[in-house]
């Protein structure tokens, strides 16, 4: 097993691409990541404090009617308890009422009030952190489910807690919390990033991408309509609806039906979706097809994640192949060229024009590509991160399974560009070195080092 200390002086020492990549001294996430794990002992007396009075308010309020449609309804019944005291609680009392509040509330004169579902997920928790930079107000919703290391989410959660951001955990199936949470705050926009995410976990477990993709989507549009005034929504669709178009690069304009994945399908089924819901009753809502996110505080069920993981622990992996030993290539997008984005479509998106469900006249309805314009063989992304890990990878080329995967993206991002002002400026290597930096660090710590 490869020691990680070694690997980050070695990455200081490594050429940065000219005036791509600066450590980011002053960024939040710097500064934040130096606070985790290890809180003050006075930081962490007050913590017990303050926790002491949270449950001590929980046991004696009684549980309201919300909590108890929102307990059987998140998770089929199985409300996850991770964070169930110290984040959202047994009740929606005042207390959690005044927390959402605060949070929801705008620094900045301009500022927006956002929801942010997924709010723990690798995308989310960066656009969040930005938003509330910013000055917008920030709420967060995650289920924190485990499809991959919740220790992770939780650490996500520190980062926004830190930011001043509260999440509720909850699903966005529970109509009755999603209908507290807009009566409790005005908000103004709801970035929707929560989702069932990985291509090839739809084979395993269909049905979370119905969940997740189909039913929580339409029971948030559902709310958004029925709320006066409507919010204006912007939502993650994916680069996957492309499924098996050979044209390249991908525009918005090319046919989207012959999606590869269950993923790629229930994607599409929520762009339809959205076009209905702009339809009938006046949301205004943006699609943001993302090609291949990746950065620090990525996902863990990634290639370039895992492959990190298993070129230092010295396990084989495995590179796919195309039909005739063709290349497989991704248009690999930097978390924060996507997140820049994000931020574009919320500032330059019109307000829905219904209220309490009804359409008071038509609305703006957007698609756009958030990606690079290279894509990159995954050959090549294996051979940056041997180099950046100092470690050769133990490879195995082979043929692509029938996994859902597709060969190859490459997105067109021309209408982002002239719409958006969208313009990505990190190549993979930039952004791997950063990603490994983040990796090594976070598992390097003396917590985590048996989980890396
Ligand atoms: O762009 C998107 O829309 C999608 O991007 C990623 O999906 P994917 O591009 O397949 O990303 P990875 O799962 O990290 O795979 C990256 C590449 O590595 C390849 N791969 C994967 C696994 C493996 O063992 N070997 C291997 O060569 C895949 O075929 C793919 O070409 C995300 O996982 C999806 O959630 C997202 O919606």
């Amino acid at each position: 097993m490869t020691q990680l200390k070694p690997i980050l002086s070695h990455l200081d020492a490594l050429p940065s691409t000219p005036g791509k990549f600066k450590p980011d001294k002053t960024s939040p996430y710097h500064r934040l990541s130096r606070l985790h794990p290890s809180l003050s002992p006075r930081l962490t007396l007050w913590s017990f404090f303050v926790l002491f009075l949270v449950i001590l308010f929980l046991f004696c309020s009684p549980p309201s009617a919300t909590t108890a449609v929102s307990n059987t309804a998140v998770n089929g019944g199985k409300r996850r308890n991770l964070h169930t005291a110290a984040v959202l609680g047994p009740s929606l009392g005042p207390n959690w009422e005044n927390r959402v509040w605060a949070s929801a509330r705008p620094t900045s004169k301009a500022g927006l009030s956002i929801l942010v579902t997924g709010a723990v997920g690798f995308v989310g928790t960066h656009v969040s952190i930005s938003l509330k930079k910013r000055g917008d107000g920030v709420v967060g919703l995650d289920n924190f489910n485990s499809y991959y290391d919740t220790g992770l989410k939780k650490a996500r959660n520190s980062l926004l807690q830190k930011a001043g951001i509260f999440v509720v955990e909850g699903d966005i199936n529970d109509a009755a919390l999603l209908q507290k949470l807009f009566e409790t705050a005005k908000f103004t926009h709801v970035m929707h990033l929560a989702a069932q995410a990985g291509v090839r976990y739809a084979m395993k477990n269909p049905m979370s991408y119905i969940h997740s993709n189909v039913n929580g989507f339409v029971n948030l549009l559902e709310i958004c309509k029925s709320t006066n005034p409507q919010p204006i929504v912007v939502w993650a669709s994916s680069s996957s609806v492309y499924g098996l178009n050979s044209k390249v690069p991908f525009s918005e304009k090319d046919r989207t039906d012959q999606p590869a994945s269950l993923y790629a399908a229930t994607k599409k089924a929520g762009e339809e979706i959205a076009h209905t819901y702009n339809h009938i009753y006046g949301l205004s809502i943006t699609g943001l097809r993302f090609f291949t996110v990746y950065g620090p505080w990525g996902r863990p069920d990634m290639a370039y994640y895992f492959f990190t993981k298993d070129i230092l622990r010295g396990k084989e992996i495995k590179i796919y192949e195309g039909v005739d030993h063709g290349t497989v290539a991704r248009d690999f997008t930097y978390i924060d060229d996507v997140v820049k984005g994000c931020l574009a479509a919320l500032d330059t998106a019109k307000k829905s024009t219904g209220s309490g469900g009804k359409k008071r006249g038509a609305a703006q309805f957007r698609i756009y590509n958030l990606g690079n314009t290279t894509p990159v063989p995954i050959g090549r992304l294996v051979s940056i991160l041997e180099k950046l890990l100092m470690v050769k990878a133990k490879k195995k080329v082979i043929q692509m399974p029938r996994n859902g995967d597709v060969p190859f993206t490459h997105a067109n991002i021309s209408l982002a560009q002239k719409e958006l002002g969208y313009k990505p400026t990190t190549d993979l290597e930039t952004g791997l070195k950063k990603f490994v930096k983040w990796y090594v660090g976070y598992y390097g710590s003396k917590k985590k080092s048996s989980a890396w």
